[in-house]
């Protein structure tokens, strides 16, 4: 049986029909037309699959990320408007990073109590134990203040947060904290400290109108320092660790914002801050856990046998100097992105004035827990420590009226009555 030729597979067949030439030449130009109009049809159509292929693609990644994604919605931005909702005359609405960090959470409370607008930032990570900061977060909703879930590196989120609410100020204190982690994890230093920094600076730039900055620097910037108490004016350019030159770093870049955009600007460099509510991986908080389930706690010491002192600040102090600063900050002159006129630029200790060995710190724990450690003397590890800090506060207390008034003592009994109520008091158990 004959095979069916091209034409045959193309053409319906009309049996009984003559074929004449003149015919079959018609045939074959308006077949040969017909298949590149078939074959043009062909094309169009792939064009086409291949296109809706791709905007479908398109569609469902954006929907995807919608939908993982923490952060967004009518009803998102209704929950951030509401907090940053001003309930006092000439109030401010801040935007306060690591809001559910130990400082962040303490500052947010103060703000949202005399009556500011506040919206809270925090990626919540790991560093820590994320269910005190998920604690301090629920302490802060209960005030009303809502916190987005979101990273200082993520640009579309802080673009969205700057067109959702005009800030007039941002608290900007999310970092990557702790001085003897940066051995561990050095880039998330980069990340937070620097990356993070930059991220931010630059939404607040754009922003319309700018806001004021307020953000956390470190003492641990006096690094090397012999010289006490340390002072604004003394050199900070020997850190003892990348946490420290990062903060470093952090300074040296709002310096640039100030001037090439106009921010206005106040770093505080904080004194080993501690209280309620604190950090897990700091010395008087991890001590307290260790003293009371009966587990060894390892005291550093300097050279030549000297005990380490620390410039121990409360919190309540921190958060007065804090909220001094947003009050006395000066507007940001940009606008549009660009300069319009001199920006202020400030730099504050807040620090307590009188520092205190770490040793005697154990002592007034043990007072306090009515147990005794099980110390163990070890000579200070070369990974970033600095042997001691003592805050000049001359400055702070001219231009911001801090006045720090909680001594070690008073401050130390406030955080063990805290940590024995929200962990209990559980000897030698471990707690949650
Ligand atoms: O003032 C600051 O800028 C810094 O204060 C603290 O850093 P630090 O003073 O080192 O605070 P802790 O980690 O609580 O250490 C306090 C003292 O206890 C000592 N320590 C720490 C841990 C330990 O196991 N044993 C021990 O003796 C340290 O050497 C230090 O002298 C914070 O952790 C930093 O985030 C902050 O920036």
């Amino acid at each position: 049986m004959p095979s069916l030729n091209e034409e045959e597979l193309f053409l319906p067949s009309t049996p009984g029909k003559f074929k004449d030439r003149s015919n079959t030449m018609h045939r074959q130009f308006h077949r040969c037309f017909a298949s590149t109009s078939t074959l043009f049809l062909w094309a169009l159509f792939l064009v086409a699959l291949t296109a809706s292929y791709l905007s479908f693609q398109s569609f469902v990644e954006s929907g995807s990320r919608y939908l993982s994604s923490t952060w967004g919605g009518i009803q998102w931005e209704k929950q951030v408007r509401t907090s940053a909702q001003i309930h006092r005359a000439n109030g401010f609405s801040v935007l306060v990073t690591g809001a559910a960090g130990f400082v962040g959470t303490h500052v947010s409370l103060a703000l949202r109590k005399r009556g500011d607008g506040v919206v809270g930032l925090d990626n919540f990570n790991d560093y820590y134990d994320p269910s005190l900061k998920k604690a301090r977060k629920s302490l802060l909703n209960a005030r009303n203040i809502f916190i987005v879930e979101g990273d200082i590196n993520d640009s579309p989120l802080l673009a969205k947060l700057f067109d959702v609410v005009a800030f007039t100020h941002v608290m900007h204190l999310a970092a990557q904290a702790g001085v003897r982690y940066a051995i561990e994890n050095p880039h998330s230093y980069v990340h937070s400290n620097i990356a993070g920094l930059v991220a931010l600076l630059e939404a607040c730039t754009t922003a319309n109108p700018q806001p004021s900055i307020v953000w956390a620097s470190s003492s641990s910037v006096y690094g090397l320092n012999e010289k006490v108490p340390f002072s604004e004016l003394d050199r900070t350019d020997q850190p003892a660790s990348l946490y420290a030159a990062t903060k470093k770093a952090g300074e040296e870049i709002t310096h640039t914002y100030n001037h090439i955009y106009g921010l206005s600007i106040t770093g505080l460099r904080f004194f080993t801050v501690y209280g309620p509510w604190g950090r897990p991986d700091m010395a008087y908080f991890s001590f307290t856990r260790n003293i009371l389930q009966g587990k060894p706690i390892t005291v550093y010491r300097g050279k030549n046998r000297v005990d380490l002192a620390r410039d121990f600040t409360y919190i309540d102090d921190i958060v007065k100097g804090c909220v001094a600063s947003l009050d006395t900050a000066k507007k940001s002159t940009g606008s549009g992105g660009k300069k319009r006129g001199p920006a202020q630029y400030r730099i504050f200790n807040l620090g307590n004035t009188s520092p205190v060995t770490v040793p005697m710190m154990v002592g007034i724990l043990e007072r306090q827990l009515k147990v005794k450690a099980k110390k163990k003397m070890v000579e200070m590890p070369g990974n970033g420590d600095v042997p001691f800090t003592h805050a000049n506060i001359s400055l702070a207390r001219r231009e911001l009226g801090y006045k720090p008034t909680t001594d070690l003592q008073t401050g130390l009994k406030k955080f063990v009555r805290w940590y024995l109520s929200y962990y209990g008091y559980s000897h030698g158990k471990s707690v949650k």
